[in-house]
């Protein structure tokens, strides 16, 4: 497991990585969680652009959570290096790492509290911006006031996703990375999230992590993984027209019908 880094030396390098830009550099990453398993990711390279919104699909145990697992440093590489912005993650703290990258997962983490207090647990932002965020993400009905229960059982499933995206939209990070996020949220909910990502992080680089390839359309750049490689990338049009392994998950896709499952 990843150690922190001594609090003088993580200071130095966040602000560092606060004026970044949000390119990531995969540069020959293997890893594997425990002595003596399979490598989970096996001498993985890629370069993601500032701004660039990259879709990751791939079938299930294929890799793509270990590749945020690498990038949040949550297990540490066994090889290679990941950089953001130059900097090689290894130099950085793991606290200000982890709070330059915003994470929405598949279920909210939502605390009793009110919304605000969801959104903004540290107190670091204004009435007026938590209200233009809260509206910004089709919660004004809700208000900074709603009192939100432990695991956000008052919300819907689509507004717990919702109450999530708010809080990335108040942190407003270079690096977004959406894990399944829309997994389990109904299509209007859905929308309202990829509305959200086009408005406010159209200066972030946004990673969408799918096994639904509904949820990856709208990315510039899909990488396809597959027993731990990286074995595809290009847009999703024109990996569609290939005989690859994107066009085969959206055969599968299809053949699984209205619920189309890679
Ligand atoms: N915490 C863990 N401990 C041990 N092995 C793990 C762990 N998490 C994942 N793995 C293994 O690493 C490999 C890659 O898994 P990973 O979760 O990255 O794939 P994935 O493509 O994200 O799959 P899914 O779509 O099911 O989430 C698999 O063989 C999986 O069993």
């Amino acid at each position: 497991m990843a150690q922190e880094a001594p609090w003088h030396i993580a200071s130095k390098k966040v602000s560092a990585a606060r004026s970044s830009q949000g390119r990531i550099m995969f540069s020959g990453c293997s890893l594997r969680y425990k002595l003596g398993d399979q490598l989970a990711l096996k001498g993985v390279t890629f370069s993601i652009r500032p701004e660039e919104r990259v879709g990751i699909v791939g079938r299930t145990g294929s890799g793509k959570s270990s590749l945020l697992q690498a990038l949040l440093r949550v297990v540490e590489l066994e090889s290679g290096s990941i950089s953001i912005d130059g900097i090689d993650l290894r130099k950085v703290g793991l606290h200000g790492l982890r709070r330059s990258i915003s994470v929405v997962s598949q279920t909210a983490a939502l605390l009793e509290g009110t919304m605000r207090s969801n959104i903004d647990p540290f107190g670091e932002h204004t009435d007026a911006e938590i209200d233009v965020a809260i509206r910004s993400c089709q919660l004004g009905e809700l208000g900074a006031d709603k009192w939100i229960e432990g695991g956000g059982r008052n919300l819907s499933t689509g507004q717990q996703q919702l109450v999530s995206i708010c809080r990335a939209v108040l942190r407003r990070k270079d690096i977004l990375v959406l894990d399944e996020a829309t997994a389990s949220v109904d299509e209007q909910t859905e929308q309202i999230i990829s509305a959200v990502i086009n408005r406010e992080f159209k200066h972030s680089t946004v990673l969408i992590i799918a096994h639904r390839l509904q949820a990856i359309t709208e990315c510039s750049r899909i990488l396809v993984m597959d027993d731990g490689r990286l074995v595809e990338q290009g847009p999703p049009s024109f990996l569609a027209t290939r005989n690859g392994h994107y066009a085969r998950l959206l055969r599968a896709a299809a053949a699984a019908g209205a619920s189309p499952e890679a």
